[in-house]
């Protein structure tokens, strides 16, 4: 596949929101994804985060703007939560199976890629929050997703667990070219990662690479305190140039930020 290709917009939503008993849930998103692109929801409670993964899936209809999706796009969603009887044995390898019939290699090479799969028979109750979220990447990967959406994908993994999950998904990113769209409350790790922030609060707050959003009067009056801890966190490990509005300055087309390393709490 070409660098064109891989650029093409996965799904873009126009002025789009949703209205419920007389109630307007989000507004006015503008939104796309091209494949590569690591899109980050972020928000306080209830501010539309999960509404606009929602209508960007297709699981809810837009009452008003558009959302368009590439014919025939393939999505992988990695759930907050999953809905399983934790009282029955089920290995992994079973987990792997429940929702689509694939092949041992198919199995192993999923769970290869996301590093557990040495957990192929173990079961999923004893795994920790981190391999358990590994292996339901490697679930969403197996149908080789175009999309993968991404809800609160580190709930439940501590900081180290959590900046490796997140060194996971720009591998993801940079192996399967697929689009990711994430919907996070955790603003300091995301921005390591992530492409575009769009900052919800019922409308778009602000939006923009993670450093002009972190530094926007609209996110910080969002988020207060938690947005100055967020601030220091980022600048820990950043060597780069800001612009006067907090852009990184960078030479090219992109910036990487590299926060898998060094990275001391105590
Ligand atoms: N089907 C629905 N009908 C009516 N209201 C809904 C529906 N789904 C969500 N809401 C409301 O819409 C608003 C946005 O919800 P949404 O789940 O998108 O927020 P969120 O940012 O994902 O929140 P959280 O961080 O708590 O998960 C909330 O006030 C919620 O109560």
């Amino acid at each position: 596949m070409d660098a064109v290709a891989k650029k093409e917009n996965l799904i873009t939503l126009v002025g789009a929101g949703v209205v419920r008993g007389g109630r307007t849930l989000v507004s006015g998103v503008d939104l796309t994804i091209a494949r590569g692109e690591i899109v980050t929801l972020i928000g306080p409670n209830g501010s539309g985060k999960s509404t606009t993964a929602k209508l960007a899936t297709g699981v809810l209809k837009p009452s008003m703007g558009t959302v368009t999706r590439r014919p025939g796009l393939r999505i992988g969603y990695v759930p907050q939560k999953l809905n399983i009887d934790w009282t029955l044995p089920l290995t992994v390898e079973r987990l792997m199976t429940l929702t689509g019939h694939f092949s041992s290699p198919e199995i192993m090479a999923a769970l290869e890629a996301v590093g557990v799969a040495r957990l192929l028979k173990a079961p999923v109750q004893e795994l920790s929050g981190g391999e358990f979220q590994r292996v339901l990447f490697a679930r969403a990967m197996i149908r080789q997703p175009d999309l993968l959406v991404l809800d609160e994908p580190v709930q439940g993994v501590d900081f180290s667990g959590e900046v490796a999950l997140y060194e996971l998904v720009r591998q993801i990113r940079d192996t399967s070219h697929s689009g990711i769209l994430m919907i996070s409350h955790d603003l300091h790790v995301v921005m390591a990662e992530t492409d575009t922030v769009i900052c919800l609060n019922g409308h778009v707050c602000c939006r923009g690479t993670p450093s002009a959003v972190q530094n926007s009067p609209e996110y910080l009056r969002l988020f207060g305190e938690r947005a100055s801890g967020a601030l220091a966190l980022y600048q820990h490990h950043h060597d780069h140039e800001h612009h006067d509005d907090g852009c990184v300055v960078v030479d090219g087309h992109s910036h990487t930020h590299e926060h898998h390393e060094g990275h001391s709490h105590g």
